[in-house]
């Protein structure tokens, strides 16, 4: 039988008759405002903050609000299996942990505190290449979990093909391009404190322990450390990238390609033409453009012009079961949780990253049961209606 996820409200209530109660809200959008006071201003304003005026990351909350779902009754629920296939990989709800860079700011054990949850809950995690800690150290705490890789396509040939290497060597099955990042937007609640946590002592070590990073180095890098970070901004992306680069990561990678940050339908035609498998509809949780399409708008175009060629996944505003079946009834595959877990790993760690995966799965197999459905597969466009106001 497959897991109930919503038991875990009734785990709670149980809990609640020793007199204990969840550590953190059940309601994942009340926990930025519990980071801001709890972390300080630096790291919770790069986390929560966004490109310009923030127009991007509001419109992407209000895309998936102006859609309501039209429940339907008398269809037994009583068993229910979120399973999905993603990719060719069977996974236990249509949900992964997106990206996330530089975890340490949020918490000592950053990645692996994050990693160790996904695998703890079955949920593939996507490792950031600007993550805090090395491919390798994350590999290790992840036993055989389902782990994808999200690529930075640097400027420089050979640090590319060491990530891909190492990346493929330590288990991480499929692989997650960003193509929205060749350069940082304009984000004034770090440019306000002067803050980015690449140039205040947070260390990207995946570059930093990276053999052909350390090989354009003039000195190792704790002999001059600035010197490490100027040459991680200078090439962990690159602007002058264009379609047909794709066949190089095509075959320098055995497993599925992803393109995450596909807006356009166009685009993810063109993604489809390049032989890739798949396209994250995202537009960086409203990092990048500001005054940009909100996610949630773009996916039903680009779902018309590629879902019967690409795995058609999402992100950028996922805070609740609902936007889960909302994105579901879109369209999308499956979606992917950023800055919630992140939250939850500033809170309290891996049992907090494990928290909001439980209460997102509890709330969206119960959204599931409650308005017809009895898995993923049967939810469609039918079950939403956009809110005329
Ligand atoms: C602090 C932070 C760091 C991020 N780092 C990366 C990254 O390294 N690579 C990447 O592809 N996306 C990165 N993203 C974007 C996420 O993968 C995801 O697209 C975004 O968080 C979704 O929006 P949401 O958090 O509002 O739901 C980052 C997002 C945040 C909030
Ligand atoms: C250098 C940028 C990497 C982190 C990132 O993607 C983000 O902050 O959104």
């Amino acid at each position: 039988m497959a897991r109930h996820w919503a038991d875990f409200q009734y785990e709670i209530y149980l809990n609640g008759m020793t007199g204990a109660v969840p550590r953190l809200p059940t309601d994942l959008t009340r926990l930025e405002e519990l980071t801001e006071q709890r972390l300080g201003p630096g790291p919770v304003g790069y986390v929560a903050g966004s490109a310009g005026d923030g127009s991007t990351a509001r419109a992407n909350r209000a895309a998936l609000e102006r859609r309501r779902i039209v429940p339907r009754m008398l269809r037994d629920v009583q068993e229910r299996d979120l399973s999905v296939e993603v990719l060719g990989r069977a996974l236990p709800a249509p949900l992964a942990l997106a990206p996330v860079g530089v975890l340490s700011i949020m918490h000592p054990e950053a990645e692996s505190a994050a990693a160790r949850a996904a695998a703890a809950q079955g949920v593939p995690f996507i490792l950031s290449s600007a993550s805090s800690t090395p491919i390798e150290r994350v590999a290790e705490v992840m036993g055989d979990a389902e782990r994808w890789f999200q690529l930075y396509w640097s400027k420089d040939l050979e640090v590319t093909r060491s990530f891909l290497g190492r990346a493929k060597s330590g288990g991480f099955s499929v692989l997650v391009v960003t193509l929205d990042t060749p350069l940082l937007a304009w984000r004034p609640r770090d440019l306000d404190q002067a803050y980015l946590p690449f140039l205040h002592g947070v260390g990207t070590a995946n570059y930093f322990t990276d053999p052909a990073f350390r090989a354009g180095l003039a000195k190792p890098v704790h002999e001059d450390p600035n010197a490490a970070v100027m040459r991680f901004v200078g090439l962990f992306a690159d602007p002058g990238k264009t379609w047909p680069d794709l066949a190089f990561l095509r075959e320098n990678w055995d497993g599925p390609i992803v393109l995450k940050g596909v807006l356009h339908p166009d685009d993810a035609r063109l993604a489809a033409d390049a032989g890739m498998d798949g396209v994250v509809v995202s537009n960086h949780g409203g990092r990048q453009v500001a005054g940009s399409i909100a996610a949630a708008d773009a996916l039903p175009g680009v779902v018309r012009a590629v879902g019967d060629r690409l795995a058609v996944l999402f992100d950028s505003g996922v805070r609740t079961g609902a936007d889960v079946f909302k994105a579901l009834a879109l369209g999308a595959r499956a979606v992917l949780l950023g800055r919630p877990y992140a939250y939850g790993l500033g809170l309290d760690g891996q049992a907090g990253v494990e928290h909001v995966i439980r209460c997102l799965l509890a709330e969206f197999d119960l959204t599931l049961a409650l308005s017809g459905h009895a898995g993923p597969a049967t939810v469609g466009p039918a079950d939403l209606v956009e809110d005329p106001a």
